[in-house]
């Protein structure tokens, strides 16, 4: 593949009708190459995950258009978006978004378990995940006793299980102590140099921004300039 991994052109996207119309993206453009670390950074509320949302098909935008591979994701039917949703993108979400009353193994298989994999080859699967984040002895435990990096770390298993191409990780360290966080952040710039796995990262924390190869800034649903391009 030559062209970018992910390509957006001119989104914008309007929460609300009439007079209580919103506008949280207002023609956004931009390219993310595969094997690349992309933060998305601006003030609470610009709408970084607004964007986030559309370039992993999360969401629909108003106007303009989202390329992943060089095909429209509004071209893709809804169960060929629900397969790259599923087995090519991962997901990690500030809060973890995880089952507490379920296993580890439970959680880390769910995107294995939509996928129809058998029981057998979900657990060696998502042993192989827990172990490449140091977590395998924790496989039968249940999420919810789990510190809060544990479960980030859970959730990062989850998101890589089906060995995606994107990570999408929305504030993955906004609920975590400094030093957990650095960790958290070490294992996904880990899967990006050992894996390859495109990272695209909204975050607050100037230094995980900062360890990207390419920053884009969102002020008030429009891009400032590309911070840092990243280099081929
Ligand atoms: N479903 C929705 N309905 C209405 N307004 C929404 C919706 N989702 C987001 N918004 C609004 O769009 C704007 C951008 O939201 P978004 O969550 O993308 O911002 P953000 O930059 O990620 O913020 P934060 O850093 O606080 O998480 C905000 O004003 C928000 O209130």
């Amino acid at each position: 593949m030559t062209g970018p991994l992910l390509q957006a052109r001119g989104l914008r996207k309007t929460f609300g009708k009439g007079q209580a119309a919103f506008e949280a993206l207002q023609g956004v453009s931009l390219d993310i190459q595969e094997g690349d670390t992309t933060a998305i950074v601006g003030p609470s509320g610009s709408g970084k995950s607004t964007l986030m949302h559309l370039l992993a098909g999360l969401d629909v935008p108003t106007a303009g258009a989202v390329e992943y591979r060089g095909r429209p994701l509004s071209a893709a039917s809804p169960s060929e978006l629900d397969r790259i949703r599923n087995t090519e993108f991962g997901f990690v979400f500030q809060h973890f978004h995880l089952d507490e009353a379920a296993s580890v193994l439970e959680n880390v298989a769910m995107p294995l378990t939509i996928a129809g994999m058998a029981p057998d080859e979900r657990r060696a699967r998502v042993a192989c995940a827990l172990t490449r984040l140091g977590l395998e002895e924790r496989i039968d435990e249940r999420a919810g006793v789990l510190s809060g990096g544990q479960k980030q770390r859970v959730a990062l298993a989850r998101a890589i299980v089906n060995r995606p191409r994107v990570v999408f990780a929305d504030e993955p360290t906004g609920a975590l102590d400094q030093a957990t966080g650095h960790t958290v952040t070490d294992l996904m710039f880990d899967l990006n140099l050992t894996e390859g796995i495109t990272l695209v990262i909204v975050t607050h924390a100037n230094d995980l921004a900062e360890r990207c190869s390419q920053q884009f800034r969102i002020v008030d649903g429009a891009l400032t300039r590309p911070l840092r391009t990243a280099v081929a």
